[in-house]
């Protein structure tokens, strides 16, 4: 019996993810493809963007939701019943693809498919890393190095470890393809730039892609045959490096903080897509994402945050059974996210989206 390939889409949070398996289904070119999807923050938005967008080969049915936490930290409890379960159907799919959460370590899921349970019946076809072209072009994930000396020579114990930069590292040497996204944001001399530097950060000649908007031929991203379980031994996340070396170090996210807030309805919706990258900006909001209700609106509005971009759509109506209601998963740094903090971004996006915020402006 050959085994199924699977592909584990990966990267930073909002550096596009959702929005390439997107297309990917868009253009299955007839394979029934089975998601598997896991994200930070509890309120499902990407699978539930996916089953909303009316594609036909992405119904409730096609897509699993993994939500008891970060995919990598739950492999044993959640990932491989998961596999099974999705092994046991009758119909099985012919590829499956796991988009992981932006904060997940690549390594250790790749490393599952090894276990008794998978290894007969799946193969991983490839680790897909998709990168934010235009975050990595602004330095969002690289310390500066000249203030990290300075910080040092003031103070020798400081702990420099950056998470971002540590985390997009490993998210780049898991993969077999690199997908440098949000092409269209940059110019072309800086998306030279961009690709030079990843190549330094992936020791091992890695395939490069530019794409805008998510859109790349399906068989770029699968049909790679990869086989990727077998070689994730070498190419070690700096945890696993840490762990090697003698110094435990648990993974468990700690560096990033998530809540969701819950507000009625979204008083003026131009108003509240004006204001809102000043605040994510003053309180170094990693990503935003959810929903709002618009009043009078039939459709639900997405609602989308990466650093201080912003964008909002309609994607479906409202369900009979759903409570209208604006819901936004907010994530950052867990000491950007401290109660005091939570509780002043909970009051003023409350404000906001009720209007007050645009009124006391204006
Ligand atoms: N301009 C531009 N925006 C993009 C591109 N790709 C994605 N986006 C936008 O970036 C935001 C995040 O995209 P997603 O596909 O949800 O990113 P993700 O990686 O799935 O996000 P997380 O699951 O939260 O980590 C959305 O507003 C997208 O519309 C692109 O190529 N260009």
């Amino acid at each position: 019996m050959s085994k199924i390939p699977a592909t584990v889409i990966t990267g930073f949070l909002g550096a596009g993810k959702t929005t390439i398996i997107r297309n990917m289904l868009q253009n299955a070119g007839g394979r029934k493809i089975a998601l598997i999807i896991n994200e930070f923050g509890d309120l499902g938005v990407d699978g539930d963007i996916l089953t909303g967008c009316g594609i036909e080969t992405c119904t409730e049915e096609d897509v699993v939701e993994l939500t008891n936490g970060c995919i990598c930290c739950t492999v044993a409890d959640d990932f491989i019943p998961t596999m099974t379960k999705l092994l046991e159907r009758k119909d099985a799919p012919d590829h499956i693809v796991i988009e992981t959460s932006g904060l997940a370590l690549p390594q250790p899921l790749v490393a599952a498919f090894n276990w008794p349970e998978v290894k007969t019946r799946v193969t991983v076809d490839g680790v897909v890393t998709v990168v934010d072209a235009a975050a990595v072009a602004e330095g969002r994930f690289a310390d500066d190095e000249a203030k990290v000396a300075a910080q040092r020579a003031a103070d020798e114990s400081l702990d420099h470890d950056n998470p971002l930069e540590e985390l997009f590292e490993d998210q780049l040497r898991a993969a077999d393809l690199v997908v440098l996204n949000k092409a269209d944001l940059i110019d072309r001399d800086t998306l030279e730039k961009v690709r030079a530097e990843i190549a330094a950060k992936t020791s091992r000649s890695v395939r490069t892609v530019a794409s805008e908007n998510g859109r790349l031929p399906t068989d770029v991203l699968l049909g790679m045959k990869a086989g990727t379980e077998e070689l994730i031994g070498e190419r070690k996340s700096h945890h696993e490096m840490e762990h090697a070396s003698g110094e435990p170090h648990d993974h468990d996210h700690d560096e990033f903080e998530s809540f969701v807030a819950s507000f009625g309805a979204l008083a003026d919706r131009e108003a509240f897509e004006r204001r809102l990258p000043e605040l994510l900006a003053r309180y170094d909001i990693l990503r935003m994402k959810g929903f709002a209700d618009v009043p009078g609106k039939k459709m639900r509005l997405v609602v989308q945050a990466v650093g201080k971009r912003v964008e909002t759509y309609f994607d479906r109506p409202w369900k009979a059974d759903e409570t209208r209601a604006t819901r936004l998963v907010v994530i950052g740094l867990h000491d950007g996210l401290k109660r005091e903090t939570r509780e002043a971004i909970e009051r003023e996006l409350g404000a906001m989206v009720a209007g007050e915020a645009r009124q006391a402006a204006e």
